[in-house]
């Protein structure tokens, strides 16, 4: 891979369709597009018993480690690999294992709170919001968290109205205005198609070192002792691709 990385942030309320779009355009890029989803970076919360877990509001800001996103996205962005956690929604918990991440062209972060922090939007040189009906997002949510999240309708119910509803009114549904397109519907072709292109042309554009409609951002970086230190990019620093 060549650095700086194309990076791209998708947004948008549970159930707009924001996996499905960054699946479906890393799918037709291939290999070139690391999907950063914002969902494994939820808290560990191996110290809580799963009544406990079940309680938690995991749509406030807070339920994130935004330190180790940020550690991860910086790591990727100077070319560097990573140990991404992964997440169990059906224990609503950290699993043990790590899945290895190399860098690429392409990064997509992915998640409800994608366009929430400042230290993540700096970081996109393409922003998307992804915007679908409260209540087309809810039946979604619904079936898919029966069937794959193994939860009851009245849980699903009673989180949506207790949390998911009103964190989604004061946190996420504001941060629309910090993007740069609006995709409505999730997975709707045509937006799909061209936000494919697109990360085809910046993507030949990266490979080639031809950093043209972006800047090359400075990263923070950690060394071994914790000291934070200021790196910019440059496309020399890694020759092959
Ligand atoms: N345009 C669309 N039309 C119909 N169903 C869609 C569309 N986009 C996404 N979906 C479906 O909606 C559900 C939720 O999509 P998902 O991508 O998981 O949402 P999010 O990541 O925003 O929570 C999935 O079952 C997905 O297949
Ligand atoms: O343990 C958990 C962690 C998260 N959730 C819910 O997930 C959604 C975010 O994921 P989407 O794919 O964007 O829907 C969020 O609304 C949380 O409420 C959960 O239920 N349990």
């Amino acid at each position: 891979m060549t650095i700086p990385s194309f990076v791209i942030g998708i947004a948008g309320g549970t159930g707009a369709g924001k996996t499905t779009v960054a699946r479906e355009v890393a799918d037709s890029v291939g290999e070139a597009v690391t999907r950063v989803p914002i969902d494994n970076y939820y808290h560990d919360l191996s110290h809580l018993e799963m009544d406990e877990r079940e309680d938690v509001n995991y749509d406030h800001p807070d339920a994130f480690e935004w330190d180790l996103l940020m550690e991860h996205l910086d790591a990727l962005l100077i070319g560097q690999s990573i140990e991404m956690p992964q997440y169990d929604f059906t224990l609503h918990n950290r699993k043990d294992e790590t899945v290895h991440v190399e860098p690429s062209d392409v990064i997509v972060v992915e998640g409800i709170f994608a366009l929430y922090d400042d230290a993540v939007t700096d970081r996109c040189d393409l922003k998307v919001y992804v915007e679908t009906d409260a209540d087309v997002r809810i039946l979604r949510r619904i079936r898919r968290d029966v069937i794959e999240r193994d939860r009851d309708l009245e849980g699903v119910i009673d989180q949506y109205l207790g949390t998911v509803k009103p964190m989604h009114e004061q946190f996420v549904a504001p941060t629309k205005k910090h993007a740069d397109i609006i995709i409505p519907e999730g997975a709707n072709q045509t937006a799909v198609n061209l936000l494919t292109e697109k990360v085809e042309v910046e993507r030949s554009g990266v490979a080639q070192g031809l950093a043209s409609e972006w800047e090359r951002k400075p990263v923070e970086v950690a060394d071994a002792d914790g000291d934070r230190t200021t790196v910019t990019p440059s496309a020399d620093e890694d020759g092959e691709d």
